[in-house]
């Protein structure tokens, strides 16, 4: 069995046309493990996206930020999955903690989205994690377990599906997850998998750690193992986000 570790770069709402560039003539340029090693996703705002997918490497792909629950319609500002699929996106993150909790998305409606832009063939990095306060009174393995739940009740094809443990406190504060702490999250995900979705589906979903990570805490993470790989914010937009496309030469899965 083996997991391909897998590198995301979330730009979130940052970036003008100029910054796009640079940060993609960087990647371009940038001498990486092939990509049987890693999978490498960059994940620009929406108006980006042609854009980027016209500059970027073959080897690395690009993902949305979000799309819309079910079949496009009238939806005023909102993006769907078919879209994406048209304009040959090949992955979209959703859940993401900033959407739960600034546009108040609950778990049942990220389940859904999840299951719409599967069926319409995307490939889907969803998001959990916990809040610092339901960290502090000890709720962090339930509240993942009941967001992963949501997903799970919707899907049976998990082939498409990466799972980014990114807990809030993590995200944006430049207060990594230690090594252990990561690590005990995404094996008690992992074993919630193989209790209620099955083992072998367990053994080959990507668990991939999110918050706070950058070139210099990447390695100690990729070490740990059941982090398969990272969803990068901040350092994403920046040179480092090659060092952290290269802790994946640590890997060794037994
Ligand atoms: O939210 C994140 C990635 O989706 C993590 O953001 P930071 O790496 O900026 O903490």
């Amino acid at each position: 069995m083996s997991r391909k570790f897998f590198v995301g770069g979330n730009w979130k709402c940052n970036g003008t046309k100029e910054e796009v560039k640079k940060i993609v003539t960087i990647l371009n340029e940038a001498d990486v493990p092939s990509e049987d090693v890693v999978e490498v996703v960059v994940s620009p705002p929406f108006v980006f996206l042609s854009f980027v997918k016209s500059l970027l490497r073959s080897d690395f792909s690009v993902a949305a930020q979000n799309c819309w629950v079910r079949r496009g319609g009238a939806f005023t500002g909102e993006i769907s999955a078919e879209m994406l699929v048209n304009l040959g996106i090949p992955w979209v993150i959703l859940g993401h903690s900033e959407r739960r909790l600034l546009l108040g998305e609950s778990n049942e409606f990220v389940g859904d989205k999840v299951a719409y832009a599967l069926s319409q063939g995307l490939k889907v990095i969803a998001c959990v994690g916990e809040t610092l306060e339901q960290r502090e009174s000890g709720s962090t393995t339930d509240i993942v377990a009941a967001q992963t739940k949501a997903i799970a009740d919707q899907i049976s094809d998990w082939r498409n599906i990466v799972l980014a443990y990114e807990p809030v406190w993590a995200i944006g504060t430049g207060k990594v997850a230690t090594p252990s702490q990561a690590q005990e999250v995404h094996t008690g995900l992992r074993k919630w998998l193989q209790t209620n979705v099955g083992a072998e589906i367990a053994a080959s979903t990507r668990i991939i750690y999110g918050g706070s990570v950058n070139g210099a805490n990447c390695k100690e993470l990729a070490a740990q193992p059941d982090v398969d790989g990272f969803l990068v914010g901040g350092a994403s937009l920046k040179p480092e986000f090659v060092d952290i496309i290269k802790s994946a030469a640590v890997k060794s899965y037994a």
